[in-house]
């Protein structure tokens, strides 16, 4: 069974290449554009589903409870490069994310940077294999995939409210161009 304890894995044991995407500070959405050609993103779901176990604590959730969530895909051209799963805390629609309901294809990065007033809470990291849902929602999503990704998560809060946003990092971004 996954647990929270799952996202205390130190950096130093994910591949090298890969610490500087994970380590990303700023909008990570802008940090492919930077290193890829035509990144865009393709909606996956977006809709009430259960958090999975590992997310309940960092929303503030004593059980699972139906509540928004968001899949996307970022891409360069056809090639996936993340895939994201965003999950609002139960008090964050009456707050400041009811938006992320009319997210859409619009990348997720624009709206939380884009307000001063969001705080991002630390990264933590995670190596996942098939065992966990975000794998096999990934590989649902991008096709065949290692047996073992590297994932990052970080809190999204604005009062009260709470968005718990994880990348899972796919194959391809390891050749990034620029
Ligand atoms: C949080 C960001 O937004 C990105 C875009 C997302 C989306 O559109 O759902 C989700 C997570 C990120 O990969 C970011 O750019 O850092």
């Amino acid at each position: 069974m996954y647990t929270r304890r799952l996202w205390r894995q130190p950096l130093c044991q994910a591949p090298r290449r890969l610490h500087p995407w994970l380590q990303h500070q700023a909008s990570l959405t802008a940090r492919l554009q930077a290193h890829f050609p035509d990144v865009h993103v393709r909606l996956l779901h977006q809709g009430w589903s259960r958090p999975h176990a590992d997310e309940l604590g960092e929303i503030g959730m004593q059980r699972p409870q139906r509540t928004l969530c968001r899949e996307v895909l970022l891409l360069s051209g056809d090639t996936p490069l993340v895939f994201a799963h965003s999950v609002a805390g139960h008090d964050a629609l009456r707050h400041g994310f009811r938006l992320l309901s009319r997210q859409g294809t619009r990348p997720l990065g624009a709206t939380l940077f884009a307000k001063p007033q969001i705080t991002r809470h630390p990264l933590s990291w995670c190596r996942i294999d098939r065992r966990h849902p975000l794998w096999r929602k990934a590989a649902q999503a991008a096709g065949p995939l290692p047996s073992v990704l590297w994932a990052r998560r970080s809190l999204f809060s604005l009062g009260t409210a709470r968005l718990l946003v994880t990348e899972v990092f796919l194959p391809a971004i390891r050749r990034e161009v620029a």
